[in-house]
């Protein structure tokens, strides 16, 4: 039962690592960190009893090593004990999850194919990878156990290392050690000062109280002389909840002199049973009791986090199979399906663009924002508070911008169609904005070409001489105030005659055209803007100081043109909205559905309107093999 928890662990181990996406569930397991030549690859080869590992200067181990020991009981003929190397044991060997089925029963071509695989991934001797490699091994030695390896902390990058190296590496394994469920197993060589270990740092910026970290000490035959690590194992320099386990592993003279693993956990024993300061608890010392702990361990933590496994693997099964429907099922070519989607999809954005529209013209404020705006470019000093007083969100409401996203999955699934759709659409606006554009400036045009001054808000001549002369008049005062009452004196009799808003008889000299008659006559008032302007009633002079008389002309026709352009600048406002609604909006309403229609909905361009896009056919199959990946799982912890 208790190793049958950790080989349904490793078998969710592998269902995930074919999945080659983000896993969604964290799982148990031993993650080896510290320093470079700490010991790590020394430790996890005493653990499996047999030499696999790469060897040699710089960073060696460049990419996760997952390594999953499986026990499993001899079947074939009995094995010799102390073997060499490249002893072919019908009983133990590995397998690699990237060639599956092929057995590894000389474990230096494991050695060979994992450099052989890092270097494809990660090219010689350079970089660093976080595609990990996965690793079997069936053995009777060897305790049913996951480990991953790490690339060693380093500080100083060699040769064509990359500069930011360290960096790099500290990534990767708080990446792996950063996981709730990973054990860290901190390795530190017991020849260096606790204090200063790297892995055990690392361990602490995520395991600060030292829940999930047991530290290993190599190298302790190294050591002075009278010096040990008791202090350390006893809790009493960096304290860890796990414990320490002392070890001693092959030093470079052993390997170099080929010693094999049997013969170094025989003298690893012999060391700690001999040692003074080890004797007394010696079989809490070594690799073999640093295996069973690790076992122990493990087991435990997964049999606490599989529920907790179950439930994510529930939840993450319901996600992407939710992500799956939304993707929709590949079209095939020509289906009957393919003409039922575009014209779905016409029809859905042409209700939408409608609902918009209508939604809009409902709402009297936001629209006369959008109609004053278009006014406000045509009459440019309306045009900056227009502008100011758009507030952008006005008319954007929430559900327009999930429509609007609604819609750009869609597209985002078909970018043909969309480029198509958008074509379509510009052009038919393009299209639209002739008319619309003409018959604005035809507006425009009417107005300047005739000004109806009997119109009921044109502002008359009496009421533009007495509005002058009340002008006229308090700025007299104001002089006469200043330089006494000779100013006052200068008032003409017609002055006096305007003030109390008397007719003259005739008006400053102006005759019957003259600028004034038409207002006075009482006549025809219609009368062309330009023929008032051909025959003004006197020269004006163009510098110096103006008489009072031509003061009074000037500040006359100011206010009259004034009053001409309140009452265009109002029927400008009023009617350019209507044009632009009656030739762009309600035309795009009634037509724009045809014209989608008639241009996207052929047999013939469906084909290449509903190709999806890259990212739509690699996203569906990365949701399948997740699901595929998340039945399995559901499967093996169910049967747990
Ligand atoms: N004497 C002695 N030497 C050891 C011990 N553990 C490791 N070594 C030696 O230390 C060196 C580094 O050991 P490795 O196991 O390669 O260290 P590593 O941490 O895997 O190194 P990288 O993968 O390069 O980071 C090797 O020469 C080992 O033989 C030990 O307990 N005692």
């Amino acid at each position: 039962m208790d190793s049958q928890l950790i080989k349904t662990v490793n078998k969710l181990q592998d269902a995930f690592s074919t999945v080659g996406v983000h896993n969604p569930v964290d799982l148990p397991q031993i993650t080896v960190i510290g320093s470079q030549s700490s010991g790590k690859s020394s430790v996890l080869e005493n653990i499996v009893g047999r030499d696999f590992l790469p060897r040699g200067t710089g960073i060696v181990t460049r990419r996760p090593l997952i390594l999953q020991l499986i026990n499993r009981p001899a079947t074939e003929t009995q094995t010799p004990d102390n073997k060499a190397n490249d002893y072919e044991d019908p009983n133990e060997w590995g397998e690699f999850l990237h060639l599956p089925g092929k057995k590894f029963h000389n474990f230096d071509k494991i050695r060979d194919e994992i450099v052989r695989d890092t270097e494809l991934k990660t090219g010689k001797n350079v970089g660093i990878s976080p595609q990990p490699i996965n690793l079997r091994i069936f053995s009777p030695n060897v305790l049913t156990l996951t480990m991953v390896d790490l690339p060693g902390l380093t500080k100083v990058p060699v040769g064509d290392q990359p500069k930011d190296i360290e960096k790099q590496i500290r990534e990767m394994l708080m990446k792996y050690i950063t996981k709730p469920n990973a054990i860290i197993l901190a390795v530190t060589s017991a020849n260096t000062d606790l204090a200063n270990s790297d892995g055990l740092k690392l361990a602490r910026e995520v395991d600060p109280e030292g829940l999930r970290t047991i530290g290993v000490l190599t190298k302790v035959d190294l050591m002075d002389q009278g010096t040990d690590v008791i202090d350390i194992l006893a809790g009493r320099v960096i304290p860890l909840r796990l414990g320490y386990v002392p070890v001693v592993n092959r030093g470079q003279r052993d390997i170099e002199n080929k010693k094999s693993i049997t013969n170094a956990l025989a003298a690893e024993k012999a060391f700690f049973e001999g040692h003074a300061s080890y004797q007394s608890k010696a079989k809490y010392c070594g690799t073999p009791f640093l295996a069973r702990k690790l076992n122990t361990i493990l087991m435990h933590h997964i049999r606490n986090t599989l529920p907790e496994i179950k439930a994510k693997i529930q939840n993450a099964l319901v996600k992407y199979r939710q992500e799956l429907a939304q993707l929709g099922d590949p079209l095939g070519d020509g289906s009957a399906n393919q003409a039922n989607l575009v014209l779905n999809i016409i029809t859905e954005f042409c209700t939408e663009f409608r609902t918009i529209i209508d939604g809009n013209s409902n709402d009297l404020s936001s629209f006369e924002l959008s109609g004053g705006a278009r006014i406000s470019f045509v009459f440019h000093e309306l045009y900056a508070n227009g502008v100011k007083s758009v507030d952008p969100l006005e008319q954007v409401k929430d559900v327009d911008i999930r429509t609007i996203l609604y819609n750009s999955s869609f597209f985002k699934r078909f970018p043909s169609l969309k480029d198509k759709f958008h074509q379509v659409v510009l052009s038919f606006f393009k299209k639209a904005l002739n008319p619309t554009t003409k018959l604005v400036s035809d507006l425009v045009a009417m107005e300047s070409c005739y000004v109806n001054t009997g119109h009921p808000d044109f502002l008359n001549g009496h009421q533009a001489i007495a509005l002058v002369n009340e002008q006229l008049q308090s700025k007299n005062q104001s002089a006469a105030a200043s330089t006494g009452d000779a100013k006052q004196e200068r008032r003409t009799p017609q002055q006096l005659a305007l003030q109390t808003n008397q007719q003259p008889a005739t008006p400053t000299g102006a005759g019957e055209n003259g600028f004034f008659g038409s207002f006075f006559s009482g006549g025809n008032k219609a009368k062309k803007l330009g023929g008032m302007m051909d025959a003004p009633p006197q020269s004006l002079k163009a510098t110096g100081a103006l008489s009072e008389r031509e003061y009074m002309e000037t500040e006359v026709i100011k206010l009259l043109i004034q009053s001409y352009y309140n009452i265009v600048k109002r029927t400008m406002i009023d009617m350019v909205p209507k044009a632009i609604m009656l030739n762009l909006v309600s035309r795009a309403k009634k037509e724009l559905q045809q014209e989608l229609l008639t241009e996207l909905y052929k047999a013939d361009v469906l084909d290449e309107l509903l190709e999806e896009s890259e990212f739509t056919q690699q996203r569906r199959k990365e949701c399948k093999k997740m699901i595929d990946a998340l039945q399995k799982a559901d499967e093996i912890v169910g049967s747990v």
